[in-house]
């Protein structure tokens, strides 16, 4: 059965649950990892997930740009962007993008890392929506919205396949929020 907090219909509930797999003590030990590679090398599953990522994208209202954090968003956040007739802005670890850019740090389950975007990728206003695989601690969700926030735009949703409620990365994105296919 789907939780009430999953934004997807159960059918998908269901398809994640069976193709995205836990896997313990990985990258370190105490974290059970969600590996999507299963659900990724299934093209029914894939095509079903990226639909109800549209679905739930298409609730936000009108949308300048959809950003996908390096590396795992950059699976779903083109092919969302293509369907809302938007642009794709990456975020990326730090040093390595071309241009100049904004800069933030931020800490995440297992670790801490360094986001960047490009200072000219959006124009101050831009309503954005921002795309990765996995909400957990929140903290790089965040980061992304800081950058957002750097430009002058405004984040108007966050997308992800899947949540992991117990780490509170929900409470982060106050007042936006996070919408999640799947909840753990
Ligand atoms: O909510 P948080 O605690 O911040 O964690 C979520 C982030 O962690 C993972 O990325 P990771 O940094 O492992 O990088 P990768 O996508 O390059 O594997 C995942 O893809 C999210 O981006
Ligand atoms: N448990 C987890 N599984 C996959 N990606 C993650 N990113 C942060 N925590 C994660």
């Amino acid at each position: 059965m789907n939780s009430a907090t999953d934004s997807a219909p159960a059918p998908v509930s269901a398809l994640i649950d069976r193709l995205v797999r836990p896997i313990e003590d990985w990258p370190v030990p105490g974290v059970t990892f969600r590996d999507i590679t299963p659900l990724l090398a299934d093209p029914e599953a894939l095509r079903l997930v990226v639909d109800a990522l549209v679905d739930v994208a298409r609730t936000t209202g009108p949308i300048d740009a959809v950003l996908g954090i390096e590396a795992r968003g950059f699976i779903f956040a083109p092919a969302i962007a293509l369907e809302l007739n938007a642009g794709f802005v990456p975020i990326r670890k730090a040093g390595k993008l071309p241009s100049t850019s904004f800069t933030t740090s931020y800490d995440l389950e297992y670790g801490s890392a360094e986001l960047e975007m490009h200072r000219d990728a959006l124009q101050p206003g831009d309503r954005v929506l921002v795309v990765d695989d996995v909400l957990a601690t929140g903290g790089t969700m965040l980061a992304a919205a800081d950058l957002v926030q750097q430009a002058g735009a405004q984040v108007a949703g966050n997308i992800v396949l899947i949540e992991i409620q117990a780490l509170g990365g929900q409470e982060k994105l106050h007042p936006v929020g996070g919408s999640a296919l799947r909840t753990y």
